[in-house]
């Protein structure tokens, strides 16, 4: 992932508002009220709040936030299942409020497509057929769709269960049809609508390290929604944090866990294990003396977690050396710091090393 490819997903400014007249509400001094307020004056509801941000390319996008907070408006807007009120929205630079109704089309089904929390499967029809109905919209033949189907009943680990029907599988396994039919399309991006949330825990953590494998081998960019804390953490190369319809904070998971933009967001990660989200890059403090010459190193995307184990065996300092440049040192007192919840990170040395 780089910093200078354009993004897949641009999106400035974007309003969505449900009631009457809808449209007049963005930008005028009536979105400034509460959403109370503005409800008992206008009869509308703000669902997303002036919002700009990229999905880039390669990236899992995580949208996290509590039940109301317009998570799924926004990301139903990104391919306008949800008309947008007002703002800009470009997949790849091409602007998606300006889509006709056939550009709509093949953006939803090839470039865009959703997994749905409850799966959206045909029940009369086997595994192997459901997962090739998206395949079979776009028009493929039945034998390369049936194909790329069986390709993919294997790639999400469901080999051997083609011929059953939806009632006949867990929700996991259900849930793993939705996932292969919607990879099936070969989709630019991949939108996650709380897929895993009617999942018991164990299945939830199972889909999710499938997730996080299926992007490893294949580095598709993926947006996910979920009110999941955890969830949020393990999957997200960023976070959007959004409460009443606003994003408060859009970050990796160590800038959200370490540098909460607000009390809203310190409170929403208060309880988060901090070593394992946090690496040595913001632990770390500057070397003195001889620290940064020789010793035990470590890369600064160590966790914290695991420089512990590190720093207990050697009993003093171990150097953070990135492309054999030591940038710091992290010992006892900056690891129990971290764990703790001190603010190590608003010290100089750990500005210097995250700006
Ligand atoms: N069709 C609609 N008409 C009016 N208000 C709506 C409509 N859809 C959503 N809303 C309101 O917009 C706000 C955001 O809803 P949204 O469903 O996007 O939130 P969410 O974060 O996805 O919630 P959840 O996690 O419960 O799905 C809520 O106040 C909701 O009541």
């Amino acid at each position: 992932m780089s910093a200078v490819t354009s993004p897949v997903f641009a999106v400035r400014d974007l309003w969505k508002v449900f009631g009457p007249k809808a449209d007049r509400i963005p930008g005028s001094p009536e979105a400034d009220l509460s959403a109370e307020e503005l409800r008992q004056r206008t009869g509308c509801t703000v669902a997303v709040r002036d919002v700009s941000f990229d999905v880039r390319k390669g990236e899992v996008f995580v949208v996290m936030g509590l039940s109301g907070s317009g998570k799924s408006t926004l990301v139903r807007c990104l391919t306008r299942l949800i008309e947008p009120t007002s703002g800009e929205i470009a997949i790849d630079g091409e602007d998606v409020r300006g889509m006709d109704a056939g550009r709509l089309r093949e953006l939803r089904r090839h470039r865009a497509a959703m997994v749905f929390q409850h799966f959206g499967l045909l029940p009369h029809r086997t595994v192997l057929d459901n997962v090739a109905y998206g395949l079979e919209i776009q028009g493929t033949g039945k034998a390369q769709r049936r194909a790329k189907a069986a390709e993919m009943v294997e790639k999400v680990g469901l080999a051997g269960l083609e011929g059953r029907r939806p009632g006949q599988l867990s929700g996991g396994q259900q849930q793993r049809v939705g996932l292969a039919r919607a990879l099936a399309v070969d989709p630019e991006v991949l939108l996650f609508d709380e897929p895993f949330s009617a999942l018991d825990p164990l299945i939830r953590r199972d889909m999710q390290e499938e997730v996080v494998r299926l992007h490893r081998e294949e580095g598709r960019t993926m947006v996910f929604i979920t009110h999941d804390l955890s969830e949020a953490l393990r999957l997200g190369d960023r976070i959007a944090l959004m409460r009443g319809g606003r994003i408060v904070q859009c970050g990796t998971p160590e800038e959200i866990v370490g540098a909460p933009a607000d009390e809203y967001v310190r409170d929403f990660v208060r309880d988060v294990p901090r070593e394992q989200v946090l690496t040595v890059r913001r632990a770390m403090r500057p070397a003195v003396g001889g620290e940064a010459e020789t010793g035990p190193a470590l890369s600064p995307g160590t966790l914290c977690s695991d420089a512990i184990e590190a720093v207990a065996r050697t009993g003093g300092p171990v150097r953070v050396v990135e492309g054999g440049r030591c940038l710091g040192v992290v010992d006892h007192q900056a690891l129990l710091s971290v764990v703790a919840g001190v603010s190590v990170a608003s010290g100089p040395a750990a500005e210097k090393a995250v700006a």
